[in-house]
Parts: C-alpha cells; sequence; structure tokens
C-alpha cells in the first residue's frame, strides 16, 4: 500500500475519480436533485464546534464502544453501499475482511454483488454484521432474504426506509447508468424463483440494462418522460414496495429473530413511531444526500431524534463522517456510533482491501488523537455541553 498515500478522507474522492469509469464515479459520488443535502451534510460539521477539557489524563485512550453486546474498536460501521464489484473486483468481499481486520461492523446492502452469505464469510473474525434489507413487493421473497441472511451469520438487520423511489441522480441519468456487463445483483439471483414472473431467466429487476426485454415497455414513455430517471432507478421503482408502513415492522419480526434496526430517519416523530413499532435502533440518515434533496443535514436532525428516543435503543447516524472530529461531534449530539460512507468506496477503488484498511485506521488515528485534546480518556466522556451549535458559538453572545 506503499504506493496509496493520503494525509485524509477529504482527499480521496479527486484520486478515485481518476481510476473510476465516469458512470460508476458518478453513481458513487452523486447526490439528488441540487444535491444541496450531499453538500450540507459535509459542510454542518464546521458549523458546530467542540469545547475541550484540559487537566485530564490522557496517556491512554479508550476508543471502544460496544453494539448489540459486543465490542467495536471504535464507534464506526461500514454503511450499506450497493454494487461494490464496481470499485474493485474483490468488491464487497474486500469491503468486508477489511473491517473484520479493523474490528468493526459492515453492513452488507440488498444490492450487493457478491452473495451475502460470502460476504459474511469474508467477514468471520470481526465484531458483528448486519444486513442491510430494501423490501420489495414481493414479501415471499422478502421472507426467503432475511432467513438467508439469518442463517449465514448476520446480527442484525437495518431496514432502510427512506426510500420508497430512489431519488432524482441526474447524473445517473445522463451518464445513463447500469451495472457493468459481467456484474451480478448476487442477493436478487439466487432467490430467483420466488421473484415470480421477475426470475433470473426474465430479469425485470436488473438494472443492468433499462433496455431489457421487460424495459422495452417503458423504454418510448422512458425517453419523453424525464422523471422516469436512469435504468436503475426505474427497476427498483418496479420492485421496491412503496407502500411500506410501520406495521412492517411486526411483520419481519414474525419472520426473524433478528435485531432490527430502520436508516434513514430525520424527524423525532419518526424516531417516537419507530420506537413505538418495537425496532431495536435507529439510523439517522438522509441517505448521503441520494433521496430528498434539501432534508437536513445528519448531524442537524440527530440531537432531537436521540432526545426522542431518550436511549431507549441504540441511535446511529451517517452523512458527511470524514474526520475523528466528526465522529465526536455525533457521538457529544447523542448517536451510540457513526456509518462511513463514501471513503471506503475510494480506498475499494484505489486499493482493495488494503485501501480500505487505510481509510479506515486514518479514521481511528484521528479519532484517538481528537479524543485526547478533548481531554476525553474514554467514549464515555463525551457529552452534549462539549458540543456548541451556532447559536451557541462563543462569538454568538457578543
Ligand atoms: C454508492 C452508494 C450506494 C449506496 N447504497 C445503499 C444501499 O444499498 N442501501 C442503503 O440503505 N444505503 C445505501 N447508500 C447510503 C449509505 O448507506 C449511507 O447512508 C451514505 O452513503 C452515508 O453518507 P456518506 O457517503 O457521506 O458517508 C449508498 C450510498 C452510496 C454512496
Ligand atoms: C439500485 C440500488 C440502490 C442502492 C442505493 O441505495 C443507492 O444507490 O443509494
Amino acid at each position: 500500500m506503499s504506493e496509496l498515500f493520503f494525509q485524509n478522507l477529504d482527499e480521496l474522492e479527486p484520486l478515485a475519480e481518476q481510476v473510476l469509469p465516469k458512470t460508476v464515479f458518478g453513481y458513487y459520488a452523486s447526490g439528488s436533485e441540487t444535491e444541496s443535502t450531499l453538500r450540507d451534510n459535509r459542510a454542518v460539521f464546521s458549523r458546530y464546534r467542540l469545547m475541550p477539557r484540559m487537566m485530564v489524563d490522557v496517556s491512554n485512550v479508550d476508543t471502544t464502544c460496544t453494539l448489540l453486546g459486543r465490542e467495536l474498536a471504535y464507534p464506526v460501521l461500514i454503511a450499506p453501499m450497493a454494487m461494490q464489484c464496481m470499485a474493485h473486483p474483490d468488491g464487497e468481499l474486500a469491503v468486508s475482511r477489511a473491517a473484520a481486520a479493523e474490528g468493526i461492523p459492515m453492513v452488507q446492502s440488498t444490492m450487493g454483488t457478491v452473495g451475502l452469505a460470502d460476504v459474511r464469510q469474508a467477514g468471520a473474525g470481526g465484531p458483528l454484521m448486519f444486513f442491510q434489507l430494501y423490501v420489495f413487493k414481493n414479501r415471499a421473497f422478502v421472507r426467503q432474504l432475511v432467513q438467508h441472511a439469518e442463517r449465514s451469520g448476520y446480527n442484525g438487520l437495518m431496514v432502510t426506509v427512506d426510500a420508497p423511489f430512489l431519488g432524482k441522480r441526474e447524473a445517473d441519468e445522463r451518464n445513463n447508468f447500469k451495472l457493468p456487463d459481467g456484474l451480478r445483483l448476487a442477493n436478487l439471483e439466487g432467490l430467483g424463483a420466488n421473484l415470480g414472473k421477475e426470475t433470473a431467466s426474465n430479469p425485470s429487476f436488473n438494472p443492468v440494462d433499462a433496455n431489457s426485454v421487460a424495459g422495452a415497455a417503458t423504454r418510448d414513455a422512458a425517453v419523453h418522460d424525464a422523471g422516469e430517471g436512469s435504468g436503475v432507478s426505474k427497476h427498483f421503482s418496479d420492485n421496491i414496495d412503496a407502500s411500506l408502513t410501520w406495521a412492517f415492522v411486526a411483520w419481519l419480526r414474525s419472520v426473524t429473530s433478528l435485531p432490527i434496526f430502520v436508516k434513514g430517519i430525520l424527524s423525532a416523530a419518526d424516531a417516537e413511531r419507530g420506537v413505538d413499532a418495537g425496532v431495536d435502533g435507529i439510523v439517522v440518515s438522509n441517505h448521503g444526500g441520494r433521496q430528498l434533496d434539501t432534508a437536513p443535514a445528519s448531524l442537524d436532525a440527530l440531537p432531537a431524534v436521540a432526545a426522542a428516543v431518550g436511549k431507549r435503543v441504540p441511535v446511529l447516524m451517517d452523512g458527511g463522517i470524514r474526520r475523528g472530529t466528526d465522529i465526536i461531534k455525533a457521538l457529544a449530539l447523542g448517536a451510540d456510533a457513526v456509518l462511513l460512507g463514501r471513503p471506503v468506496l475510494w480506498g475499494l477503488a484505489l486499493g482493495g482491501q488494503q485501501g480500505v484498511q487505510k481509510v479506515l485506521e486514518t479514521l481511528r488515528k484521528e479519532l484517538r488523537l481528537s479524543m485526547a485534546l478533548m481531554g476525553c480518556p474514554s467514549l464515555a466522556h463525551l457529552n452534549r455541553r462539549m458540543v456548541l451549535v451556532p447559536w451557541e458559538h462563543p462569538s454568538a453572545r457578543l
């Protein structure tokens, strides 16, 4: 890995852009519409200031935390991200191995390009793994997918609730983004028989090609309707259940004993509903600015959600985490851990498993140093008073 040099995670995106095909980079990097939420996810962190405490013994700093009863080396999970073999031939396997080597969990996407069981196996040395669930209209298929994940050794489910349809991602429309030839959505194929007409032999759920047999009927309409989106978004909307409500949590409980987290919550009201519905964890997220544009930055949404949850279940957050201080702010404002998205894909594209490990290690070292400078020998020392929100900045009182 000696040839891969970077000092911090913000440097990675332009480096990755040089090695990835334009369509793939565009899909990974972009947000929806004006990308205002995408930018705000990052900008928000410099609006909040950290107030350190002095004269605390920080000769030993402990970054560990627990989640679902397991110890994590530091409070970071790898966010679920689709189609990782577009970045590197080892794709999800490399990411899973890197997470295990660093002692943190990976969340495997439903839309993986390696089968979920193989990804779980590759991460066997790690503390735990989640399976991210997209809920298809075909519930028999969903049940089989969930039970396959449970049998394969996943420790929890993360149901994504912010994507009844994919957001309007204009880069993907411009680039006519498709899954490259030779790659497959492995988790959907193996269980294809239960997709009814949407089987492997008639792949109507197949973002590989917007102009596939199943897509042909709507092809002409798509050309004339800007709202139709990329091939991926068309096939997503054909298959994902946009009628999902909180009643789904009870159904999911009836088919699995795995803990159920919901990912994509931004309001305190929804966090309340989720806890009432019996979820085991809440993930504050705007999907990396890829769904509703102008939704609030995750860090801005976090404090009210954490207050509503009141420690009844773990609260995770993602969106724009790039620095150790970002993790400290999220935890001080009520998160139990954070998820890291795009930088993992950049590390993967640039250096496979080793590249991902270097990304994680860089973040871990920044976290440890910043905890020391904050006067926090452990994560338990972090508290709300250590973060000044914009209206509490010392300058705001002048
Ligand atoms: C390329 C890409 C693919 C993604 N795929 C999924 C997915 O399959 N399921 C999901 O719940 N979220 C998905 N997300 C959202 C991430 O899990 C996460 O919420 C977001 O990327 C975090 O923001 P960050 O990239 O700024 O760290 C994806 C994000 C990206 C960038
Ligand atoms: C078709 C897969 C969608 C994955 C996803 O959630 C994203 O691209 O944000």
